[in-house]
């Protein structure tokens, strides 16, 4: 909670996330919103027009008097007033780079639907942000203007209630709706036409807020989003700080140039401060660098951030997302304060025949599932959606390797979101995949070789062949189950079944045609040994040979009685490809 500069007033700063599709009226609702409030009577702070005013890539705020009810809430540490600060989130990559990083300081989403259009499909992915992060939700139905004025009320009602169908399934069910024109008659107009609906909103918003927890302690992560130098003092970094605190003469590092910097002073809106905390907006003085090398990125406690080249996550596919998660494939991923194209390989336990209802308790938490190097974990072609949870509730037992294309800065923990972003936004299609929390990061750029073959994934391999013939009651030659260029060694001491009944280990190659020697340990059933003479009698009598061991290939067109099965898992990251037994 932010201490304003005049230290006998202290404003209480509630962060409010404006989120819609393209062209719904985000900027110009902010716009209209922070000076209508700064105009208007909503103040009584003489600060508040100067404050209202700060309009900084997305970010803007208007302070207003504190609502009673935060008063009373506050209680031992009264506040004078509230600062609102709008959080505009502009195209799709930089709105869940938004979010995700502000995850933990959004207070209220202000979700803006054009009235006209209805719900579209960013309409969607921002409900489906704010499930995951946010706490509380107001439908603004935007550009009522441009309704019949004879039937623009019958026609926001009729939106209304479309709306609230559809929050039904969501934790948003009963959130107020709310009809606005922020910029009546569109871009034409001019300026000096009144937005419609805003004082209106300002209250609705005053009447939502609560105290928000924020919390001082932790290492310090503040998302950078703008960067200059000034002379004589130094280069001051603006952003948001998303975890931690800090305050003048702290040393902070900066990841992306792997320096640490000393901070020389700290402003929020304009006036200087002696420190601030997670979830205010700050400029950040330090000693000079060049203010280029740094367009976006984040400060952190030195040593408190990681860089990952792979990492596990928990995951649970999106519902609403009507592509396949398949192993191998590519998507966007949002973690931190970063979007990377990563490989994706699934994962899960292994299936079971009777359910083992253990594995389907659902963790508490939700979105994190334990995760360890301990187990033995089963690979997916693709996700594989719990029985009986369909897509709504988290999924237990799910997780994925992610392989970055470029390292990412993140910290442990966080949230992760996978997305298509290049699937086109008009082609009304959800482009959110899937989310998850980063359980286990690979900082070694030789993960590959050091940390996967620790992954135990394996896929389950199945291989039929057949007994060519019997060397004594206790062996048989196998063939057709490996290439001649496999190499049999891997698969010495592996358990095979017979079709007749008898189980045996490989013991090793025969010859060099891929043809192997099974040792039948409890010896030969006499029906099979039967069984195999009469085919080896005959085959003697076509080839000449029968009998005798030797390593002719037999015809494709002499059938043999006795196949063999074999079963075994192959990890798919160990590096000397052994085979194990299922
Ligand atoms: N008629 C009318 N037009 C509006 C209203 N609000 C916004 N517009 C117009 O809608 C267009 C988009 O407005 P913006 O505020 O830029 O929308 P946005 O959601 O911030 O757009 P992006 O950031 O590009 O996603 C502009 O041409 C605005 O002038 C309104 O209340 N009525």
């Amino acid at each position: 909670m932010s201490e304003s500069a005049d230290s006998h007033t202290k404003t209480l700063n509630f962060n409010i996330g404006v989120l819609g599709h393209v062209d719904s009226g985000k900027t110009s609702l902010a716009r209209a919103l922070s000076s209508t409030a700064s105009t208007a009577a909503f103040d009584k702070n003489p600060q508040s027009r100067e404050r209202g005013i700060t309009l900084d890539l997305g970010f803007s705020s208007f302070t207003v008097n504190l609502p009673d009810h935060l008063r009373q809430e506050s209680g031992g540490q009264p506040y004078d007033s509230l600062q609102f600060t709008l959080v505009d989130c502009p195209g799709h990559a930089s709105l869940i780079r938004t979010i995700i990083g502000g995850a933990q300081i959004i207070d209220l989403m202000m979700l803006v639907v054009d009235v006209v259009k209805g719900i579209q499909t960013q309409t969607a992915e921002c409900l489906l942000i704010g499930e995951l992060t946010c706490p509380r939700m107001v439908v603004v139905l935007n550009k009522t203007d441009l309704l019949p004025p004879n039937k623009r009320q019958s026609a926001i009602e009729k939106m209304t209630k479309r709306l609230h169908k559809t929050l039904e399934s969501t934790r948003f069910k009963d959130c107020p709706v709310i009809a606005v024109a922020a910029k009546p008659g569109g871009p034409e107009a001019p300026d000096t036409e009144e937005p419609q609906g805003v004082p209106e909103l300002i209250e609705l918003l005053k009447k939502q807020t609560y105290l928000p927890q924020r919390d001082p302690g932790g290492n310090l992560l503040m998302a950078v989003d703008h960067c200059f130098s000034i002379r004589g003092q130094g280069t001051v970094m603006t952003g948001t700080i998303l975890q931690g605190s800090l305050a003048i003469n702290d040393t902070v590092e900066i990841p992306a140039l792997k320096v640490t910097k000393k901070i020389k002073s700290v402003q929020m809106f304009r006036k200087p401060v002696s420190g601030a905390m997670q979830g205010d907006r700050v400029g950040v003085c330090v000693t000079q660098f060049d203010p280029k090398l740094l367009e976006r990125g984040v400060v952190c406690t030195p040593g408190s951030l990681r860089t990952l080249y792979a990492a596990v996550i928990s995951v649970r596919k999106i519902g609403y997302f009507k592509g396949s998660l398949a192993t191998r494939a590519k998507f966007h991923i949002t973690v931190g304060h970063e979007t990377v194209m990563a490989r994706v390989t699934f994962f899960g336990l292994p299936p079971v025949d009777v359910p083992d209802m253990t594995q389907l308790v659902i963790q508490p938490s939700s979105l994190e599932t334990p995760f360890t190097f301990d187990k033995e974990y089963f690979y997916q072609d693709e996700y594989v959606t719990a029985q009986g949870q369909a897509n709504s509730g988290p999924d237990p037992d799910q997780w994925a390797l992610l392989e970055f294309e470029r390292p990412v800065t993140c910290p442990s923990l966080c949230l992760v979101i996978g997305s298509k972003l290049d699937t086109d936004i008009h082609a009304n299609a959800c482009r959110l995949a899937f989310q998850g929390r980063l359980l286990q990061g690979f900082e070694d750029k030789s993960y590959a070789e050091t940390a996967l073959p620790r992954l135990r994934i394996y896929k389950m391999k199945h291989k039929e062949g057949q007994v060519e013939r019997v060397t004594d009651d206790y062996t048989v030659i196998g063939r057709n189950l490996f290439k001649k260029e496999t190499n049999l060694q891997l698969f010495v001491g592996l358990k095979v079944m017979l079709s007749s009944g008898e189980t045996g280990v490989i013991e090793g190659g025969f010859g060099q045609s891929g043809k192997f020697k099974i040792r039948i340990q409890e010896g030969l059933h006499p029906e099979t040994k039967q069984l195999l003479s009469s085919t080896t009698k005959k085959k003697g009598k076509a080839g000449g040979k029968g009998g005798q061991a030797n390593e002719e290939e037999p015809k494709a067109s002499e059938s043999q009685p006795v196949g063999i099965h074999l079963h075994f898992k192959r990890y798919i990251f160990d590096p000397h490809k052994k085979m194990v037994q299922s």
